[in-house]
């Protein structure tokens, strides 16, 4: 192996109770919310194709005519209590925060910079009482932060030369400065999700990188950390030089998701997956017709589909400048809320089967039970399963009913198992009692 100073600090996936927690919460949501909400996506009368929380870059508008914006952030229909009811009805177990995105306002009173909720006409700390309200409902926060900052005079692409350094430097330092703020004035935070890493100059400071890590799991004990911070010793992202991942999970798969048969190796480490509702929209747009909207079924097939390979699956949501949601966010968590109500068995606290997937749909499991979650029921009737050499199964029965279902053995480790006597209507779970054949 290559020697390196800052590359992964361990080998395999972490086995303490906080990183159990963590991968047994598996539903997560996003919540990106920013001076970008107020113009949604429309500048000078243009509107942008673009991710609206990218409108500064889209529409090239220099960094102190966009934090003018702060003189409108006044959403009087902020709520925090009402989006942590929501967030629970919807069945998630944590929530990832947007501290501060790349245009570099903060959602809390930082001290280390002006661009913040302070300076604005609405002037509260939105994220201690987010925080405050999520943890009140037992929903777990993590903290999005963007190291990337289009609104500091220090922030480098890339470094040229010694002015660029010393510039940087003093970049680094302020992120410290902000990080220890947000690990000290929120301690109850469980995660630090770090994005806008893919540059140059923090690819050339990977050493950093290995250091805010250690600092954070000094400050904030069991928290967990995404391997989209770290760079190592070369400059390799996520994986290091020996293709051992960084952090404590990877966070690779934005708005997309392993192939469930070419890519299973991804279950031999954590992952976390996170997804936009429109085909590229993570910040508030005001016109969703520009791109195709995700239904809620296939919202929750993502969802199914990454817990299945052992993943994690955060959904997002980009809350109006008002600080309510739009109508499809909300129908969206109260849909999927209805479908975990009577399901979510097969969801948390499960992790990949170790089984051959079919074609009717996923398998998780939890210890000996193996769940199928039907999306696609076959003409057959019949929903074939195969399992493992050494392993049967001993009962099944419908998830949310508790119904006895036939299973006919019809070869060597493989099963016809019933479909539901009456068409459930949706995607229906059913329970696999399994054990070791003697
Ligand atoms: C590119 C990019 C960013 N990464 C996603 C999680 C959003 O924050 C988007 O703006």
């Amino acid at each position: 192996e290559i020697p390196l100073k800052y590359g992964a600090d361990r080998l395999g996936k972490r086995s303490d109770a906080a990183m159990q927690k963590f991968r047994d919460n598996r539903l997560g949501a996003f919540i990106h919310w920013g001076l970008y909400a107020i113009p949604g996506g429309e500048w000078n009368g243009k509107v942008y194709n673009g991710a609206a929380e990218w409108l500064k870059s889209w529409a090239k508008v220099p960094s102190d005519e966009w934090m003018k914006l702060m003189d409108q952030w006044n959403p009087q229909n902020f709520d925090a209590r009402a989006w942590a009811k929501m967030a629970r009805q919807m069945g998630v177990k944590y929530v990832k925060i947007t501290t501060k995105h790349h245009e570099g306002f903060c959602l809390w009173p930082s001290k280390y910079t002006k661009y913040t909720v302070t300076n604005t006409p609405y002037k509260r700390d939105i994220l201690g009482e987010l925080v405050k309200a999520y943890n009140d409902e037992g929903i777990d926060v993590h903290f999005y932060f963007s190291v990337m900052d289009w609104s500091h005079p220090d922030y480098r692409y890339d470094i040229k030369s010694k002015e660029d350094e010393e510039a940087f430097s003093r970049f680094l330092e302020f992120t410290d400065n902000q990080l220890k703020e947000l690990a000290t004035r929120y301690p109850t935070v469980k995660d630090f999700w770090f994005d806008g890493t893919w540059d140059a100059s923090i690819k050339k400071n990977g050493w950093w990188t290995a250091h805010v890590e250690k600092m954070l799991k000094d400050l904030v004990p069991g928290v967990t950390i995404n391997s989209r911070l770290r760079a190592d010793d070369y400059g390799k992202r996520h994986f290091d030089s020996n293709g051992h991942l960084m952090g404590d999970y990877e966070s690779g798969y934005e708005r997309r998701l392993p192939d469930p048969v070419k890519d299973l190796k991804v279950t031999r480490w954590d992952w976390e997956a996170c997804m936009t509702v429109p085909e590229n929209q993570w910040g508030y747009h005001k016109d969703w017709t520009l791109s195709y909207v995700k239904t809620p079924l296939e919202v929750l097939e993502r969802i199914v589909h990454a817990v299945s390979m052992g993943g994690n699956m955060v959904v997002n949501f980009g809350p109006q400048p008002d600080g309510d949601f739009r109508p499809e966010e909300k129908q969206l968590a109260e849909s999927i809320g209805r479908w975990m109500k009577k399901y979510g068995e097969c969801i948390y606290g499960c992790d990949y089967s170790g089984w051959e997937k079919q074609a009717w749909g996923y398998y998780t499991r939890k210890g000996k039970d193996v769940y199928m979650v039907v999306f696609n029921p076959p003409y057959s009737k019949h929903l074939v399963v195969k399992t493992p050499v050494g392993t049967e199964i001993v009962k099944a029965v419908t998830v949310n009913g508790g119904k006895d279902v036939k299973i006919t053995e019809t070869a060597r480790n493989e099963y016809n198992v019933d479909m539901p006597d009456k068409d459930p209507g949706e995607p229906f779970v059913i329970k696999l009692e399994t054990k070791e054949k003697t």
